[in-house]
């Protein structure tokens, strides 16, 4: 479905060069929840950027249904991590999630069936007549994927999402995308720097090396469909594969400031 061939992404400008992405080559299949989880400031934001065709690679290339993508591709959607900036504070909620469906061919009818159906999705049917503004920052972010999903995206990119709300809303909205996902068939890749998120969330895990970036391990979750914060979080494969994943992001940790080391001669 998706599939991202050597990626590389320098940022130049203002005198400055940096290499945010090195060389990236992985696929997510039709229906798979993927996280990509590394350490903060590896690059994820810019490698989502490149997936959703926000920004042009500068080398390797991103294709979506076999067809390479150059500019937003039609069937893709966004979730950022910074809902209070994404949502029009001007507009009812509603008006904010039917948006994006104005590009799109359909009548006024059929815009505002989505729209309910989205909301009610996210528990927030009766929410359609509030502003943002008077919601809360974990409805706020409902909102924010009621409008990705009235879309009706085949892929959704989602960066870091719940970064910005309280632990026990997060946990509800980890539970949210989890049910989407096995309703709705999507498919979605969930960038995130929290392992215990990564894995809960994901059925795989891809773990990311710190910038410069590369793949630097896979690891299939296995765990159960049916994921419960609790019982999900004290499992034995749980713990198992937070293990490991913190071990290989502590690792891409070491190694990048082992490179600094290596570059700064030491002090006498
Ligand atoms: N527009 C830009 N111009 C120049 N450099 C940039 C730009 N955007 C990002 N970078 C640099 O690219 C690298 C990767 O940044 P990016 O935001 O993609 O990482 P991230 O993993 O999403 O970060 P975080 O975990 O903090 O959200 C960083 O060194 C950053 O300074």
């Amino acid at each position: 479905m998706l599939d991202v061939r050597g990626l590389r992404k320098v940022y130049e400008g203002s005198g400055r060069r940096t290499e945010a992405v090195r060389d990236l080559t992985f696929t997510v299949g039709a229906g798979e929840l993927v996280c990509l989880v590394g350490p903060s400031g590896c690059g994820k934001t810019t490698l989502l950027k490149c997936v959703g065709g926000l920004l042009a690679p500068t080398a390797g290339e991103v294709s979506l249904a076999g067809r390479r993508v150059e500019g937003p591709p039609p069937g893709l959607a966004f979730v950022f991590q910074e809902y209070g900036r994404s949502l029009f504070p001007w507009m009812r909620v509603g008006d904010n999630v039917e948006l994006p469906l104005k590009q799109k061919d359909m009548g006024r009818a059929r815009r505002r069936e989505l729209v309910a159906d989205a909301l009610a999705s996210v528990g927030l049917a009766d929410a359609a007549g509030a502003y943002p503004w008077q919601l809360s920052g974990g409805m706020q972010q409902r909102v924010a994927i009621a409008r990705a999903l009235a879309y009706e995206p085949e892929v959704l990119l989602m960066d870091e999402p719940f970064a910005a709300v309280d632990a026990q809303t997060r946990a509800d909205l980890e539970d949210l995308v989890r049910r989407l996902w096995r309703e709705r068939g999507i498919t979605v890749l969930f960038v995130t720097h929290d392992i215990d998120e990564a894995v809960y969330l994901g059925e795989r895990v891809i773990v990311l090396s710190a910038s410069p970036t590369v793949v630097r391990e896979q690891f299939e979750v296995g765990l159960p469909a049916e994921r419960d914060q609790v019982h999900t979080r004290v499992a034995p494969r749980f713990a198992e594969l937070r293990t490991r994943v913190y071990e290989q992001i502590r690792a891409a940790k070491r190694e990048a400031s082992g490179a600094v080391r290596k570059d700064t001669p030491p002090l006498r």
